[in-house]
């Protein structure tokens, strides 16, 4: 990673104090952990996640799978951390930081003036008849919101309000601009907002207030 994208991302932290609110102040993104095929372990589990959605097995297909997912999840027991050192964060260089439970977008461009993306929902973020679930385009949103936050205050905040108004339908695996940018800055207050759009088509629209953390603050 180049130093001024490691400015960025993990600025210093103040008062030398290790944590920042609940948050650390400083946490290490990377583009390691997890091997070089993490990106392509998301990919899977959200086929997975896909995948089940719309799957109606059979009973001794379930009872297959249950013992499937149960090897897996073993396997997952033994390399459990915390959340400061997984890659599903981290890994800047993957969609949503390599998030699974974020819709997968990815960023192309990012600074104090906001964040623009490319963003998908899959098939697993139905809502129903075939668009996205409001609280799906919300999590995008706070996500998507708060980077833009933490790159303009270049620190800590928590979302305070987050108001979605959804003006057309969210398609389902179609790529979508999101875009989010502080709209005004009031002492801890930062006031946010951020655009859904299909094409020139404005599917949903972002109102957040979200709080700068003071030092120590849980
Ligand atoms: C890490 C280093 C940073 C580096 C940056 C670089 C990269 C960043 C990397 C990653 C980040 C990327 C993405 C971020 C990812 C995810 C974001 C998700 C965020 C969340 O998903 S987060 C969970 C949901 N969130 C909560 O779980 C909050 C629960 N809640 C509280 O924790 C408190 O409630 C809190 C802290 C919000 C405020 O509490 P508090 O005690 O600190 O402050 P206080 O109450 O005094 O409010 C101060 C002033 O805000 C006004 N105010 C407050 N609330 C208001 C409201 N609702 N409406 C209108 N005004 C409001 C007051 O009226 C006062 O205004 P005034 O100063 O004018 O009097």
């Amino acid at each position: 990673m180049n130093d001024a994208l490691d400015d960025q991302w993990n600025p210093t932290d103040q008062d030398g104090s290790p944590h920042e609110g609940g948050f650390r102040a400083r946490f290490d993104v990377t583009t390691e952990r997890g091997g070089p095929r993490y990106g392509e372990f998301n990919e899977q589990v959200r086929l997975l996640m896909d995948r089940v959605r719309y799957a109606c097995p059979t009973g001794e297909l379930t009872d297959e799978l249950i013992a499937d997912l149960k090897s897996i999840n073993g396997k997952l027991a033994d390399v459990q951390i915390d959340e400061w050192h997984t890659p599903a964060g981290t890994r800047i260089d993957l969609p949503a930081r390599g998030n699974i439970t974020v819709p997968p977008y990815d960023v192309t461009d990012a600074g104090p003036d906001g964040v623009t993306a490319q963003i998908t929902f899959r098939p697993y973020h139905l809502g129903g008849n075939d668009a996205a679930h409001g609280g799906q385009v919300a999590v995008a949103f706070d996500d998507l919101g708060g980077m833009a936050s933490a790159l303009k205050i270049q620190g800590v905040s928590r979302t305070a309000y987050l108001t979605v108004n959804y003006r057309s339908i969210t398609p389902l695996r179609t790529p979508l601009t999101i875009r989010t940018w502080v709209e005004n800055l009031d002492g801890r207050k930062v006031y946010v907002k951020g655009t859904l759009h299909e094409g020139d088509r404005l599917c949903a629209d972002l109102d957040a207030l979200f709080i700068r953390l003071k030092p120590g603050q849980p």
